[in-house]
């Protein structure tokens, strides 16, 4: 095990006093920093909490000192407001054009899939809490306006406020910030969002939603080649697109489309998961490829992109999306979660999340 790992092991049998939940899913242990034997991180508070917190911060000291070969260790408490992130964005001046880098938000990065169904959202839910737990800041914007799924998979429910009329305050859980375009429109009424009206929607989720300061904000796109890619590639500095695609001819097809489609627009693509990979039946072990196997290896080879992974067909990962705390936060030790966090890891490694 790396120190980072044995570091944040360590760190997750810390209570944080105000969620309840350990210090490193809370979201409250970030920027984890590891060089040679000195470790360094911030536990990132509401400044209200800053009495109570103070012990959390001297616990999480002590553990990570624990770890063999770490010798130094700097822990320091930084303010932090869940409910009104600081405003970093300057208004867009009138004259700019092209696409535009959101303020605060270092890297965009939109997950895609060609086909629907074959598992964006749950390895989009996955991916940022799988990137929250090694520390990184994360945002997650559900733009599957005809779907949205991430408030049940990240287990969060209740409405966005928006105390001032103007900005948007998102909601939380697991370490991620999340919104979701799902939100804006009364539950249960059905909308036929055209074009102007996406657009619309989706400028005003990247500009009026108090994302904060984030490393990353994973954007999880509708199926398919439609007007939320086109606007998202062309209004904003997408840094990369990720296509999901289950092993199955059909899937494979349409997500050539998707990659085509990103090409065109010059956002480069990170690479492809398969997903629903294998099966292994958790009875009695046997291993059988219901959608195939491989396939998604086989696209990438034959169109120059990286396979970032492949993701097993389990029941647990249904079972932990469908309840509120995706499989890496409510197993993270199995083979399944594994899958999702190599895949962060070397998202991370690579400079790209
Ligand atoms: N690897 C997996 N193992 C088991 N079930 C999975 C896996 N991936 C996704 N699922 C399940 O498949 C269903 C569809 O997944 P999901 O909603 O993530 O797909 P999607 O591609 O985002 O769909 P849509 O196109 O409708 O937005 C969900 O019930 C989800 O829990």
């Amino acid at each position: 095990m790396s120190i980072r790992d044995a570091v944040l092991a360590n760190l997750k049998k810390i209570t944080d006093p105000v969620s309840g939940q350990d210090i490193v899913s809370a979201g409250v242990v970030r920027a984890l920093n590891v060089e040679g034997d000195t470790v360094r991180f911030v536990l990132e508070i509401d400044p209200k909490n800053a009495d109570k917190m103070e012990p959390v911060r001297a616990t999480a000291e002590k553990a990570a000192q624990m770890v063999d070969g770490v010798s130094k260790v700097s822990a320091m408490l930084t303010a932090h407001s869940d409910k009104a992130p600081p405003d970093l964005k300057p208004k867009p001046k009138p004259s700019q054009t092209g696409p535009q880098a959101v303020p605060g938000v270092e890297r965009i990065i939109a997950v895609a899939s060609g086909k629907g169904g074959v598992g964006k959202s749950t390895v989009s839910a996955n991916l940022a809490c799988a990137l929250a737990a090694e520390g990184r800041r994360v945002g997650l914007l559900d733009a599957d306006v005809y779907g949205p799924s991430q408030p049940r998979m990240l287990g969060v429910s209740g409405r966005p406020a928006s105390p001032d009329g103007k900005t948007i305050l998102p909601l939380r859980n697991h370490g991620v910030t999340m919104m979701s375009m799902g939100l804006m429109t009364n539950e249960g009424q059905a909308v036929v969002w055209r074009g102007p009206m996406l657009m619309g929607a989706l400028q005003q989720m990247m500009s009026q939603v108090q994302w904060g300061a984030l490393d990353v904000l994973i954007v999880d796109l509708p199926p398919g080649t439609g007007d939320v890619q086109l606007t998202l590639s062309q209004k904003f500095k997408v840094d990369g697109a990720i296509v999901v695609s289950t092993p199955q001819d059909v899937a494979l097809i349409d997500a050539r489309k998707g990659i085509d489609m990103f090409r065109q627009l010059k956002t480069p693509i990170v690479g492809m998961i398969e997903n629903m990979s294998t099966h292994i039946c958790s009875n009695c072990g046997h291993e059988e490829h219901v959608f195939g196997h491989g396939g998604v290896a086989a696209e990438a080879a034959e169109l120059g992109v990286p396979l970032l992974g492949e993701i097993p067909l389990h029941l647990d990962i249904r079972v932990a999306a469908d309840g509120g705390a995706p499989i890496v936060v409510s197993k993270p030790d199995s083979p399944q979660a594994e899958a999702f966090r190599k895949i962060a890891r070397d998202l991370i490694a690579a400079g790209k999340a």
